[in-house]
């Protein structure tokens, strides 16, 4: 999916949500552990309530791979399902030596036929490349993470006197353009969004962190919203664990539908 797609589609649903499949068979609900996929059935419903409100899907590979071959057919069948028109996200946080990132692109572009991946960035230019070279497939490449632990490395000094995340963001912006790389930027970061804005104006943000992690989607608009709205808000355990039971879907549904209104009231404000 090329970026005025993605923009067509954030203009025609008025949101930017992304809703995070990281899908444990421990939170859902019990009636669905006897049929023959429950993963899948689970994502299944998921995605029939919030497909309305959301513009892309993130599964977290981690929670698909942690269930072994299984776990990758229901992803797989996860990936198949999810409409056409939707921005699919696998967050798989790859990027090794060349010859190794070419396989895990060829992986989740072709053989899987995920839009984009997320990426770490610390083995380099020539760990990323190679995700870069597949056409209409995007890297989402870790720059300031949500985390606590995000400050060990991404804000410390660097030798220029700036905090790692700028070199990050000042050499990476190079090896790709604002139509094949976004960048992730925690939800949790208040005001250092507006750092990240500066130095790239024009790439999308995959913006983590709202919901079970507290971040405030009114600050992520305020400080990374750009004039293409350039945000793409995750929530994951917030939507899809709203209800505990059978009625999973339809609670997951209502905070999708409250999360995308608040969202068109701030493309409203600020992307105009
Ligand atoms: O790359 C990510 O998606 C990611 C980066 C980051 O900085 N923080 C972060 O939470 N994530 C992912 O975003 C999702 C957040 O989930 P919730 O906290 O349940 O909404 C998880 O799948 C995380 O792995």
């Amino acid at each position: 999916m090329n970026k005025a797609e993605l923009f067509q589609q954030i203009k025609r649903k008025s949101s930017f949500l992304c809703v995070g499949l990281d899908t444990d068979p421990s939170k859902i609900p019990s009636s669905l552990l006897k049929l023959q996929d429950p993963i899948f059935e689970f994502n299944k419903q998921i995605i029939d309530a919030t497909a309305d409100f959301a513009v892309a899907y993130k599964p977290n590979i981690a929670f698909y791979e942690a269930l072994g071959p299984k776990g990758w057919e229901s992803l797989q069948r996860t990936l198949d399902y999810i409409p056409n028109d939707i921005f699919t996200i696998a967050d798989a946080k790859r990027g090794d030596i060349g010859n190794t990132s070419g396989l895990y692109a060829k992986a989740f572009f072709e053989t899987m036929n995920f839009d984009s991946i997320t990426v770490a960035p610390y083995m380099g230019v020539d760990s990323v490349q190679p995700f870069l070279e597949f056409k209409d497939k995007w890297v989402i490449l870790l720059a300031l993470t949500s985390n606590g632990g995000s400050s060990d490395f991404q804000l410390i000094e660097s030798k220029s006197g700036k905090p790692l995340f700028h070199e990050v963001l000042e050499k990476s912006q190079v090896w790709g353009n604002a139509d094949n790389m976004m960048y992730v930027v925690g939800a949790t970061r208040g005001e250092l969004i507006a750092e990240v804005r500066k130095i790239v104006p024009d790439h999308f943000f995959l913006v983590p962190g709202v919901g079970a992690q507290g971040g405030s989607l009114n600050e992520v608009a305020k400080y990374g919203m750009n004039a293409s709205c350039g945000l793409l808000v995750n929530s994951s355990r917030g939507i899809i664990y709203a209800g505990k039971g059978d009625d999973f879907a339809e609670k997951a549904r209502q905070e999708a539908e409250k999360l995308q209104k608040e969202m068109a009231v701030l493309l409203e404000e600020y992307c105009k």
